[in-house]
């Protein structure tokens, strides 16, 4: 259909944006949430984090850069619906190979454009993210509204099992292999085994399924959490094997869901914040040494707890490590008498900021203290 093809944004509060379709023309429904990265689009759109997410770009020009062959952080775009502001009309970039809004087409994802994505963010930021549906051409009918709030929510939902490899993949290490890790594929991303291949990590990543017996069966020096989608209170075979890890005394080290997943195997609660955090320039606190960092989220639930304070696990104990600074909430935990860390912030960004790549050396640290 053509780019005048209409289409609607309809929340759960019954409220209901008019554009213009982008990308795939048909009807999806999906958790609105905002993202205020300037840059890195494509990355956000290949992030299986994002998956059951209709993701809303507050930067109003999207598309610039085009769709290149290098960028993906996964096989696929796992957003389930795009909303932007003001389409690139010709995407210029000497790696593009074809527009973004061909690459959502090509792969089904739904989109719309010519939407105020301010006013949204301003909408979702003060009532909160919620559910919602992208209808465009034929699909604007009947009654939206209804159709969204038959949706599923976000909290409850056991994603990790729907973004996961069916198959163990093992990425090499760039030269010689000084240390394997097994990494747990809650939603990875591929930056991340590529960080690790720097410092001579071979990454053998492994399905959501997989027991410590299958950890243990490949010897690792080190085991890794990967970030990924929905809640992390559904996660309970992860964090049983989080325990498992920590009994062991084995180097763990976790990103976002990865932080999520430690902390409720160090007796923490997790809750779903009212919009998240979506973007790459948040600062980060570290309770340790005041440094800040700025980095990358994507994360819509957080840990409960006091930055800076100590707390008793069954593994000895553990301290909240890192906040961030516009609104208090926990960014990191690391126990302290087993080697265990873990960032709700993402340090694998390719999209940068990189203030955080250093905690995957700090991986590496652990790793050689107990060898
Ligand atoms: N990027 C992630 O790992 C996200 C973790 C979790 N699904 C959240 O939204 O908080």
């Amino acid at each position: 259909m053509s780019e005048q093809t209409p289409a609607v944004l309809v929340l759960e509060d019954g409220t209901t944006l008019r554009g213009r379709s982008y990308g795939a023309t048909g009807q999806t429904l999906g958790e609105a949430v905002f993202c205020t990265g300037m840059t890195g689009y494509q990355e956000t759109l290949t992030d299986p984090s994002y998956h059951r997410q209709i993701v809303v770009q507050t930067a109003p020009q999207i598309g610039n850069t085009g769709w290149n062959d290098e960028d993906d952080e996964s096989a696929r775009i796992w957003v389930a619906g795009y909303v932007v502001r003001d389409p690139a009309r010709v995407p210029s970039n000497w790696r593009s190979t074809r527009p973004l809004d061909e690459a959502l087409a090509a792969q089904g994802v739904v989109g719309i454009s010519g939407v105020d994505t301010r006013a949204l963010t301003r909408h979702l930021r003060e009532r909160g993210a919620m559910r919602a549906g992208i209808f465009s051409g034929e699909a604007i009918t009947g009654d939206l509204v209804a159709k969204v709030k038959a949706s599923p929510a976000m909290v409850g939902a056991d994603l990790a099992g729907e973004v996961t490899t069916k198959e163990t993949v093992v990425v090499p290490a760039d030269g010689e292999a000084r240390y394997r890790v097994a990494a747990l594929d809650l939603g990875i991303k591929s930056n991340t085994p590529r960080m690790m291949a720097a410092r001579g990590i071979e990454t053998h990543i492994l399905p959501s399924t997989a027991s410590i017996d299958d950890v243990l069966a490949i010897e690792p020096d080190g085991v890794f959490l990967s970030n990924g989608p929905g809640d992390p209170a559904t996660q309970h075979h992860a964090i049983a094997l989080t325990e498992e890890v920590l009994r062991r005394q084995l180097p763990l080290f976790g990103i976002c869901f990865g932080n999520q997943i430690l902390g409720r195997a160090l007796g923490l609660d997790t809750y779903k914040l009212r919009y998240g955090h979506r973007g790459i320039n948040i600062p980060v606190i570290d309770t340790a040494t005041g440094r800040v960092a700025i980095t990358a989220q994507n994360h819509g639930f957080a840990l409960a707890g006091e930055p800076g304070t100590r707390f008793d696990t069954p593994f000895g104990d553990a301290v909240v490590s890192h906040y961030c600074p516009n609104d208090g909430c926990v960014e990191g935990v690391r126990a302290v008498d087993v080697p265990a860390f873990s960032v709700q912030y993402h340090p694998e960004a390719a999209a940068g900021p990189h203030d955080a790549a250093l905690l995957f050396d700090e991986f590496t640290g652990l790793m050689n203290r107990s060898s």
